[in-house]
C-alpha cells in the first residue's frame, strides 16, 4: 500500500462550506461528511490538526455587522469559530475519532486554552487538534491562523479546503473564463492580489516556507488524495 505523502498536516476547514446549501449555521449531512473524509486520513496515521472558520455563523467584514466597532465584529467572529469547533469534535467523536478543541482565547468552562506543547502531545498521541478562535486577535482571518497554527507545529503543509478546487487566474465564481493553476509560487499569487486567502497568510507562509495546497472540500475524496500526494487542487509554494 502506498504511504501519505504528509506526517503531519494544518487542514483549514471553511465555516461557510459547514452551511452546504443552506443560508447560514451548520449543516448536519455536510458536517458528518467533512468528517468521514477527516476520519479517513486520521485512520491513515496522519498527523491533523485543524483550524476551523466561522464565515457560516459570523463574518467581522459582513453586511450583519455594518456599524459595528469592527474588533468587537472580529470577536464575535472569533466566538463563532468556537461554536464551529465544538461541533465539529463532536462529529469526529461520533465517528470515532479522539478530539481536542483548543482555543486562542480565554474560554476554559467551554473548552481549553491554546498551549503549543500541549497540542504536539495530542497530535504525537493521534488525536486531532481543533485550534478554535482563530489566532485570537481582531482583523485576522482564520486563513493566518492557519498558517500561523501550521507554522508552529511544523506541519509539512497547509491543506486550505474550500469551494473552489483551486486557486484560479480570478475569482471563478466571478469569472467565468477563469482557469485554474496547477502550482502558483507565493510571490505570484501576492502579486497578482488572487483572493482564495489574504496576503498576510500567504506571507506567512511563504517566510516560513511553508507550502499551501488549495482543493475542494465539496469533491468526494479529495482530502485523501491530496494527502496521498495525488494530483489534486492547486500547490502554492515558495
Ligand atoms: N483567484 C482565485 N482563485 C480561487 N478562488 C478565488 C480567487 N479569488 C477569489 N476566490 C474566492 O475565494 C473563496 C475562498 O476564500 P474564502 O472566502 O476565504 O473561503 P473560506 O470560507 O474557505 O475561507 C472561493 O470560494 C472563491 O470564490
Ligand atoms: O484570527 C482571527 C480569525 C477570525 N476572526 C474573525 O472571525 C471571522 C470568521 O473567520 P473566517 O472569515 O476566517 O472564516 P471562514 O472564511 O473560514 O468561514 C472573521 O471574519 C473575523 O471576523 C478574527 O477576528 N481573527
Amino acid at each position: 500500500m502506498t504511504k501519505p505523502a504528509y506526517q503531519r498536516v494544518l487542514l483549514k476547514l471553511s465555516g461557510e462550506a459547514l452551511m452546504g446549501d443552506d443560508p447560514f449555521g451548520i449543516n448536519r449531512a455536510t458536517i458528518e461528511r467533512m468528517v468521514a473524509d477527516v476520519a479517513e486520513v486520521s485512520k491513515l496515521g496522519v498527523e491533523l490538526a485543524v483550524v476551523i472558520g466561522g464565515g457560516n455563523i459570523f463574518r467581522g467584514v459582513a453586511p450583519g455587522a455594518q456599524g459595528m466597532d469592527r474588533a468587537t465584529a472580529d470577536y464575535m467572529g472569533m466566538l463563532a469559530t468556537v461554536m464551529n469547533a465544538l461541533a465539529l469534535a463532536d462529529a469526529m467523536r461520533q465517528q470515532g475519532i479522539t478530539a481536542r478543541v483548543m482555543s486562542a482565547i480565554g474560554i476554559e468552562q467551554v473548552v481549553e486554552p491554546y498551549v503549543r506543547p500541549k497540542a504536539l502531545q495530542y497530535l504525537e498521541e493521534g488525536k486531532v487538534v481543533v485550534f478554535a478562535a482563530g489566532t485570537g486577535n481582531p482583523f485576522f482571518t482564520t486563513d493566518t491562523a492557519a498558517a500561523l497554527r501550521g507554522s508552529e507545529i511544523s506541519a509539512e503543509i497547509v491543506l486550505k479546503a474550500t469551494k473552489v478546487d483551486g486557486v484560479y487566474t480570478a475569482d471563478p465564481k466571478k469569472d467565468p473564463h477563469a482557469t485554474r493553476y496547477e502550482q502558483i509560487s507565493f510571490d505570484e499569487a501576492i502579486a497578482k492580489h488572487l483572493q482564495v486567502m489574504d496576503a498576510t497568510a500567504f506571507a506567512l507562509c511563504r517566510d516560513q516556507k511553508l507550502p499551501i495546497k488549495v482543493f475542494s472540500i465539496v469533491k468526494p475524496g479529495a482530502l485523501k488524495r491530496v494527502i496521498m500526494g495525488e494530483d489534486e487542487g492547486t500547490l502554492v509554494h515558495v
